[in-house]
Parts: C-alpha cells; sequence; structure tokens
C-alpha cells in the first residue's frame, strides 16, 4: 500500500467508520489531499470523520460525488497501520469501518489545537484536608500528575467542582491554561538491575532482536519470579536507545499501576498509560505523542495495539497467555495474535512474555516459527515453590465448610510465624446458587439461562451473564414457602466467613474484582498486602496474577478441580496455567520457602498429577499429543458461529438453513457441527444457538466463511457473530 496524492478534482476513496460496508469516493479538496489522510467528509447532512484510502473507485454517480470538507490537522495514517487494519478485519471477517473505529477512539480528534484550563498539584502543602478534598489531591497523584479537567478532577475524585476550586484558593491546586497534548517526559535507557545467570543471555538475545530492527517472535519462558520482567525491560531500553516506541501489553487494567510504578523506577518517568480507564484528555494526549514521537513508551491494555506509532521498535506482550487478551465483544479478536500479525508489517520484534505459555505458542516454537528464551530458576536465592495435593475425599468436612484440617493447619502455622497465607477460590461473590430447601427450585436469572449468584456485600443476587439483580427472596419464587432459601456452595465472600470463624485473630484481606469500585482502591489493597496489611489473603483470579506478596508462604486452593468440569477443549491447559500461576505467588523471597496446597477430589486426575509433578514439557507434549490427534487447535483450526435472537424458533431455523448450505466450507474440506443450543442458551432475553467449523491447519477458512454465511441474509432482529479461533464456547 503505497502512498499518493491526488489533487484538487482527483477522486478519492475514504473510509469511514460508520456502517457502510465499503470505502466512499469523493473529490480530493482544495490544495489536495493524500492516501492516509484523516480528513472530514460529509454524508448526508452530517460531517463524518475519514481516512484517504486510496483512489476512488468510480463506480458512484458521478455528478453525486461530493468534495471532502477539509483535511484535519494530525498526521496522516501510515500505510503500516491501513495494511495492518486490513489484513486484521480479513482476518476476523469484522467489517472494515468497525476496525479502524478501533484505531480511531481519542475524543476531539475533528477538533485544532487550542488551549484548555486544567488542574494539577501546586506546592502547597494541605493538611488537615477534608474527606472529598483529600480525595482530590489522591486522584491527582495516581496519575502521576497528569494534569484533568475540572469535569475529570470532580468524577475521579466522586466530588463537586466547588471542592476542586476550594483548593485551588489554598494553592493545593493550581488552575492554568495549558497547550492540549504536551509530550511525555523523556524515559532514560541507562541504569537498570544487574542481571544474573540466564536473565544475561536472554536480555542479550532480545537487546539483539531490537537492533536488528526486523520482524521476529520470541517466548520468553520463565518460572514465576524469574526476572522476566526485568529482562524485557532490558530490550524496551534498546528500543529507547534506537529512538524507536515500545508498546507493552499487559492482561489486566489492575496490573498497571504497579507496573507503571516500576517502569518509572527503572526509566526515571512514567511512560503512556491507554486502557479503558484513562480520562478523555490523557486519552486524546496519548493519541496524539504516539503519533508524532512525543511518547517513546506505552503500557496498555489490547486496545493499544490499535495506536497510531511513528517509530514501532518492540511489542511485549506479557502473560501472553492469558484469556483476557481476547476480545469477546465487539470485534472478536486476539490481542496476542495480532501483536504479531501488527509486528509483521511493522518489522519489528515480539517478546511474548510467560511462566505458562498457551499451547499456541508452545506449538509455534516447536515448528521453528518462533524462537524461545528461558529462565529457570528464581531470581536470587528464592526457591519454587513445593506444590502438594490435599484428598478431600478423606477430609469428610461438613456440608458448609471448605477448608479442611490439613490446609487450616498449615494457615495457622503460618499465621503464628508472621507469614502470610492465600487462599484460592475462582468464584465470586458468597454463594453460587440459592435454593429452596421445600421444593428444591434454584434461583435464576430472568434474561438468562443462568443462576444468580449471591453476593452479600451488596446485599443482592447478581446474574453474572447480564448484571442483573434482585433482593435475595425470603420466600420461594417457585413453591412459595417462606424462609427456607439457602445459599449453596462457596464463592469468596462465604470463604472470607469461614477464615473469619476460624482464625479470629487473624487480619484477612478479601481481593475480588468486584470488591472495589475503582482501580485506585484495588492498587492500594494490593500495596497494603505487600507491606504486610494483611495475614490471610482470599482472593479470585486476580489474585494469581503477576503481584509480588514478600511476606507470603503458603498458597491453598480451595477447589482445584473447578476448572477441569466442563468440555471446553483448554480445560486441563488453563487449569494447569492457572495453579502454577497462583503456586508462584508463594515464596518469592531467598530464605521463605513457599508451599502450595491443592484441595482436590481427584488427585489422580493427570492434569492434577501434571500440576503436582512439574514437568511442563511432559504436560505439554501430552497436551499436543492429544489435540493433534482430535484435530483441533492449535492442530487444526475452528471458528464459531454465534445467532441469536429473541425469537428461538426463528433462530434455531436460521441457523438450520445454514448448516444445511455448508458448499462453500465442503469445498475447503471444513465441516460445521451443530447448530445446537449455547451452554448459555439466554442472555438478556436473547435465544443463543451455536455453530462450530472445523477445518484442516492452512486451509482459506476465512474466505470459506465469508462465502458460506453471505448466502443468506439474517432478519432483522437475528444477530450473527463470527468468532474466528474462539477461546471461550459460552
Ligand atoms: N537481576 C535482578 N536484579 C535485581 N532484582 C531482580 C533481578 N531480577 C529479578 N529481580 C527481582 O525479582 C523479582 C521477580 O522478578 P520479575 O517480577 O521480573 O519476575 P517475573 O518473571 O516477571 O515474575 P512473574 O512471572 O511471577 O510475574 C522482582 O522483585 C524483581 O525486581
Ligand atoms: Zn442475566
Amino acid at each position: 500500500m503505497y502512498d499518493r496524492t491526488y489533487q484538487a478534482g482527483e477522486l478519492v476513496g475514504v473510509l469511514t467508520t460508520e456502517p457502510l460496508g465499503r470505502v466512499l469516493d469523493y473529490r480530493a479538496p482544495e490544495g489536495g489531499c493524500g492516501d492516509g489522510d484523516f480528513v472530514e467528509v460529509p454524508l448526508g447532512p452530517r460531517r463524518v470523520l475519514g481516512v484517504v484510502w486510496g483512489r476512488g473507485r468510480g463506480d458512484w454517480d458521478i455528478a453525486k460525488v461530493r468534495p471532502v470538507g477539509r483535511v484535519l490537522d494530525a498526521p496522516p495514517m501510515r500505510a503500516e497501520l491501513r495494511a495492518f487494519l486490513t489484513k486484521a478485519a480479513d482476518y476476523t471477517l469484522t467489517p472494515l469501518p468497525q476496525m479502524l473505529r478501533l484505531a480511531t477512539r481519542a475524543p476531539g480528534l475533528m477538533e485544532g489545537a487550542a488551549l484548555r484550563r486544567v488542574y494539577r498539584l501546586g506546592g502547597a502543602v494541605p493538611n488537615q484536608l477534608t474527606d472529598a478534598r483529600h480525595r482530590v489531591v489522591e486522584a491527582l497523584r495516581a496519575y502521576g500528575g497528569a494534569p484533568m479537567t475540572l469535569g475529570e478532577l470532580a468524577e475521579e475524585a466522586g466530588c463537586g467542582t466547588s471542592v476542586v476550586k476550594g483548593l485551588v484558593k489554598l494553592g493545593v491546586v493550581v488552575e492554568e491554561e495549558a497547550p492540549r497534548d504536551l509530550p511525555f517526559p523523556v524515559l532514560d535507557p541507562k541504569g537498570g538491575p544487574e542481571l544474573q545467570g540466564d536473565q544475561v543471555a536472554a536480555a542479550d538475545a532480545l537487546v539483539a532482536a531490537v537492533a536488528a530492527g526486523e520482524y521476529s517472535t520470541t517466548l520468553l519462558k520463565g518460572v514465576t519470579g524469574s526476572g522476566k520482567t526485568e529482562v524485557y525491560l532490558e530490550a524496551v531500553a534498546e528500543c529507547l536507545r534506537a529512538g524507536r516506541q515500545a508498546l507493552v501489553l499487559l492482561p489486566e487494567i489492575a496490573l498497571t499501576a504497579e507496573f507503571l510504578t516500576r517502569v518509572e523506577a527503572r526509566f526515571g518517568a512514567r511512560p503512556a498509560e491507554w486502557h479503558s480507564g484513562v480520562t478523555q484528555t490523557e486519552r486524546r494526549r496519548v493519541w496524539k505523542m504516539v503519533a508524532t514521537g512525543g511518547a517513546s513508551v506505552v503500557v496498555g491494555a489490547r486496545s493499544a495495539l490499535f495506536l497510531h506509532y511513528q517509530r514501532l521498535g518492540l511489542v511485549v506482550v506479557d502473560e501472553e497467555h492469558d484469556t483476557s487478551y481476547k476480545q469477546e465483544e465487539g470485534v472478536l479478536y486476539n490481542a496476542r495474535d495480532m501483536a504479531v500479525l501488527r509486528a509483521s508489517i511493522v518489522g519489528c520484534p515480539v517478546v511474548l512474555a510467560s511462566a505458562t505459555p498457551s499451547l499456541e505458542t508452545w506449538a509455534n516454537v516447536e515448528a521453528g516459527k518462533y524462537s524461545r528464551l528461558d529462565l529457570s530458576a528464581r531470581y536470587g536465592a528464592a526457591e519454587m515453590p513445593d506444590v502438594r495435593a490435599i484428598d478431600m475425599r478423606a477430609e469428610k468436612l461438613p456440608a458448609d465448610r471448605w477448608i479442611s484440617a490439613k490446609l487450616a493447619a498449615e494457615v495457622a502455622a503460618r499465621v503464628a510465624k508472621g507469614e502470610q497465607a492465600m487462599l484460592f477460590l475462582n468464584r465470586r461473590g458468597y454463594a453460587p446458587v440459592t435454593l429452596c430447601r421445600a421444593c428444591g427450585h434454584q434461583v435464576g436469572c430472568d434474561h438468562c439461562d443462568a443462576r444468580m449468584v449471591e453476593h452479600r456485600f451488596q446485599k443482592r443476587l447478581v446474574c453474572h451473564q447480564c448484571g442483573a439483580t434482585k433482593p435475595v427472596p425470603v420466600a420461594c419464587p417457585a413453591c412459595g414457602v417462606e424462609g427456607r432459601m439457602a445459599a449453596v456452595g462457596p464463592g469468596v465472600e462465604r470463604l472470607a466467613e469461614e477464615v473469619a470463624a476460624r482464625f479470629p485473630e487473624a487480619r484477612v484481606a478479601v481481593l475480588s474484582s468486584d470488591l472495589f469500585g475503582s482501580a485506585r482502591a484495588l492498587k492500594a489493597q494490593i500495596e497494603a498486602i505487600a507491606a504486610g496489611g494483611a495475614d490471610i489473603v482470599i482472593g479470585t483470579q486476580i489474585v494469581a496474577k503477576g503481584h509480588n506478596f514478600p511476606l507470603l508462604t503458603l498458597v491453598g486452593v480451595i477447589d482445584a478441580d473447578l476448572g477441569l468440569q466442563g468440555s471446553d477443549l483448554r480445560a486441563a491447559e488453563r487449569t494447569f496455567q492457572l495453579m502454577r500461576q497462583v503456586a508462584g505467588r508463594a515464596g518469592r523471597v531467598e530464605g521463605r520457602k513457599g508451599v502450595a496446597l491443592l484441595q482436590t477430589h481427584q488427585p489422580e486426575h493427570p492434569v492434577i498429577r501434571a500440576i503436582l509433578g512439574g514437568d511442563e514439557e511432559a504436560f505439554w507434549r501430552a497436551e499436543a499429543a492429544e489435540r493433534r490427534a482430535a484435530g483441533v487447535p492449535p492442530y487444526g483450526r475452528m471458528a464459531g458461529v454465534i445467532l441469536s435472537s429473541p425469537d428461538v424458533a426463528q433462530v434455531f431455523d436460521f441457523a438450520g438453513e445454514l448448516a444445511r448450505r455448508d458448499g462453500p466450507l465442503r469445498k475447503v474440506g471444513a465441516v460445521v457441527f451443530g447448530p445446537a443450543p449455547a451452554p448459555i442458551a439466554r442472555v438478556r432475553g436473547r435465544h443463543r444457538v451455536r455453530l462450530l467449523v472445523k477445518a484442516e491447519k492452512g486451509v482459506p477458512l476465512q474466505a470459506a466463511l465469508a462465502e458460506w454465511v453471505g448466502q443468506v441474509k439474517p432478519p432483522a432482529n437475528l444477530r450473527l457473530a463470527v468468532d474466528i479461533d474462539p477461546q471461550s464456547f459460552l
């Protein structure tokens, strides 16, 4: 896609974010325009944002072709990004306008540069602040001193604007007219820790890859606590020296705060931050600065892949196995795979870091497509934890208790020594089921085929599918008998109750994504735990990822079998990754050896044995052999088609017709399975039906899929989504 310029009046194609299904023809404006220019074009009565996308097609009534309104004052979109969007759209079968929307999600793109009034911390030292005033100061600190508009600041602090104005009078907060969009401070690549053992060779290899300035993908596999982060930050440093930009993707916003602090310590200033929790003002600044070179390092969530890098030199995907890299709503894409695609188009290296890589990545290494670097020991003298099973069949626990005597004794021993214990249960809320003891009825959601989960903290039942809530009923909604509704099974809140009863002296902290109003509150809690502010930590999967709790020496997994149920083809892989990851939180400091105890009803299960045995390569080989035999990913290809409609008969009829007209799929040897009701057969009042397409690796599946679904036009209220390489089968 080479760039051309067009003289005034020449026909140009313009791609907009409107769902039109095609690039529209316009005439180049006075002064001409070029490929990639951001333009404002008339569309019906409106003016919309677009990007010049090649020469005009000329297949439009020439008398109706209108001129481009104006060329915007923004750096043009590079050919590289246009090519990436095109290929990503083709790969995920997403209409191009929807892809463009991912790349233009910055506010105010159509406005020019101007001054605006912003607020930042001033010199005056605050003392004796009211609660609301204190929150304003904290909000400014949390964003590392980045200025905010009055509205943003008041919203972040949860107070009225008069509180901010009051602080301005005191000199604690400064009000000023600032040019929009200041560049980010320059990061200093010098310094960094002295690397040890196999860290040295790994960092050298990554630095060399950055210096080469060519596409390559490297798996950086290192046991938990081995220094993967320190190693890839050396590659980031090399990128800074070479005057290129680095992107570090993290799987979860909750991890960014800790990570930014770490980058600041290493490079002397904070990098740009990009995710859904960032203010509009800051988003706009990041978008512009990335495009003009005023930001050299971006730390972000998957959507940071769609920024307009001026000179991208490195992409790091941390915890590359993490399922949250798969976007499950709107455009269905896997950020890890798209990172590799973008890097291959730009011509820069990708680092995939993980202690427990995905089988996809492992297989790509085996096939010689990716290279691999290993860090086999923890940093310093810290040792890997012992992992052991507790056979729950022998434990005979009463029905409302979940901590075995063995685990309880270990917890008590840690608490007595002043160390920390973590209890892991991957279930939010108080109890997964609310049941009537008189008739057996289970309370379900009114809009979904899902049971309501009791959240005692909120005093409500919550649907984890659609978010609907209702009070816990006193009388059974089915039989009307009062006072027999009972909570069945444990969630973290209920586990916390058991812990409080059994260890009344211990300080207990519960970490679950729904218990924190903001990322900041969660960060504060994590810091408090790291500093020794709790004896027992109870958590869902947010505790498994990336955190460093130096005092933690015991991890107890309440139900190691939880992930093994169900028919997901990745159940074994996911359980293995999660258990190894959570066990890896224990004993991260030298002299404090850690232990992980897995409560299980099936200690002989091959996956549980693999987790205990710790022979990872053997596990991957066995898992790979099974998938190969079954012809499923990564050794075969899959695509899911999810159809939904308020009308159950209509959606089954339509799915049935699609399944019968499978000619385009058969041409490439692909087979369609279904239709079948989706495991969650109704969400938000819509009935859901799935089709699954399986094909051999290497066949042109996307083209066949496009032809196949293109044969029949869905009725107006039926939604059809194609999920290439599906990760979840709900
Ligand atoms: N060469 C080094 N010099 C000083 N400290 C180091 C070095 N390597 C690692 N560390 C420290 O050891 C700890 C673990 O390192 P790091 O967080 O980079 O490991 P990781 O492999 O990314 O861990 P995880 O997979 O568990 O997230 C950190 O506190 C880090 O600062
Ligand atoms: Zn629901």
